[in-house]
């Protein structure tokens, strides 16, 4: 595989910086809308939006099958912020009829941070992607609140009441962070990603 192909879940959200962010990761990004074009790619992303709305229109476009068969048969898969939501295997306090893809054996709390601090940025030291500190951006975004054994927490929160919170983990072929590094112009985690999809 020279240059993988990665799907970037088009149904709602911020498509286009993920697509912008996998071409510099050195990728080719194409749209997911439609069940057929689920079957070429070599990765999945799913980006930061709004969770509920998101699984609403997998199931209504008759993707929700189609993903899952392609997480359970280990295609990799990187979820930012709602993404990572759609790939937990349980919400806390989950309500209506929200269901997730699944795969990660975690536990997310959604809209954690709290109203006053709706959005916020802060410096994560993440091992993975080497010494300097990655700006991370939140966007009402979730928490990891549980993870299972087979789950590395990749980064917490460092500083601040909400620090020592989980914001981005690893199992396998799936990878999630609770910020979005789509925004920021370092490009660091997609090419994980991207050296992920590579030896998968
Ligand atoms: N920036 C985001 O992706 C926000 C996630 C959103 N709060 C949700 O629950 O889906």
């Amino acid at each position: 595989m020279t240059t993988p192909t990665i799907g970037v879940l088009a149904v709602q959200g911020d498509v286009r910086e993920h697509l912008v962010a996998l071409e510099a990761a050195g990728a080719t990004g194409v749209r997911v809308r439609r069940p057929e074009e689920i079957e070429g790619i070599d990765g999945l992303v799913i980006p930061g939006g709004e969770s509920t709305v998101m699984d609403k229109l997998v199931r209504t476009f008759g993707l929700h099958e189609p993903l899952r068969a392609r997480l359970t048969g280990g295609l990799p898969a990187y979820g930012s912020c709602a993404g990572m939501i759609m790939l937990a295997d349980r919400i806390a306090d989950g309500r209506d009829d929200q269901q997730t893809l699944g795969g990660l054996d975690i536990t997310v709390r959604r809209n954690a941070f709290g109203r006053q601090v709706d959005s916020f940025e802060a410096d994560l030291h993440i091992r993975e992607l080497g010494p300097e500190p990655m700006r991370a951006v939140f966007i009402r975004a979730p928490w990891v609140e549980e993870t299972g054994a087979a789950v590395r927490v990749l980064a917490r929160v460092e500083s601040g009441p909400a620090a020592g919170r989980v914001v981005a983990v690893r199992q396998g072929n799936l990878l999630a962070t609770s910020f979005h590094p789509e925004v920021t112009g370092d490009h660091r985690v997609h090419s994980y990603f991207v050296a992920m999809v590579r030896s998968a």
